[in-house]
């Protein structure tokens, strides 16, 4: 049974209608208002919260920190008006390689 699976992509659809949606009470719209730097800023503190609690073996701090981050990354996409599956894609183009040979592979800076 899969219907009630819950997913990144069950996650972005939510996030699609309300930040789409003029309603007061919600906090998506309310971010998607402040604009891609603030949202950025946000994922940002979100990361770093996570890394602290993983760091200090707080699992269940790191399970809402993480839960936290990817509801923010998610909110970024979509301010950004880059989808999810581009992302997905990426991720899945990779599972081709080892990490070590993706990460061979990317240009220098
Ligand atoms: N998963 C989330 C989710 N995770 C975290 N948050 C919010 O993210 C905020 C993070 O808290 P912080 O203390 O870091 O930030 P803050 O002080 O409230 O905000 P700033 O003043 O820093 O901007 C909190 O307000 C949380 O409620 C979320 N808000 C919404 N969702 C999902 O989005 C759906 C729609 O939410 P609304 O758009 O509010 O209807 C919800 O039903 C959830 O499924």
């Amino acid at each position: 049974m899969t219907g009630d699976r819950f997913t990144l992509e069950s996650l972005d659809e939510i996030v699609r209608t309300r930040a789409a949606s003029e309603d007061p009470g919600s906090y998506t719209a309310r971010l998607m208002g402040k604009g891609v730097p603030k949202i950025a800023q946000k994922v940002g503190e979100e990361a770093v919260e996570a890394a602290i609690a993983a760091a200090l073996g707080d699992k269940a701090g790191l399970t809402g920190e993480a839960a936290d981050l990817l509801y923010h990354l998610l909110v970024l996409l979509r301010a950004c008006d880059l989808p999810l599956g581009d992302v997905m894609e990426e991720l899945r183009r990779r599972t081709a390689q080892t990490g070590l040979e993706e990460k061979a592979s990317r240009p220098r800076g």
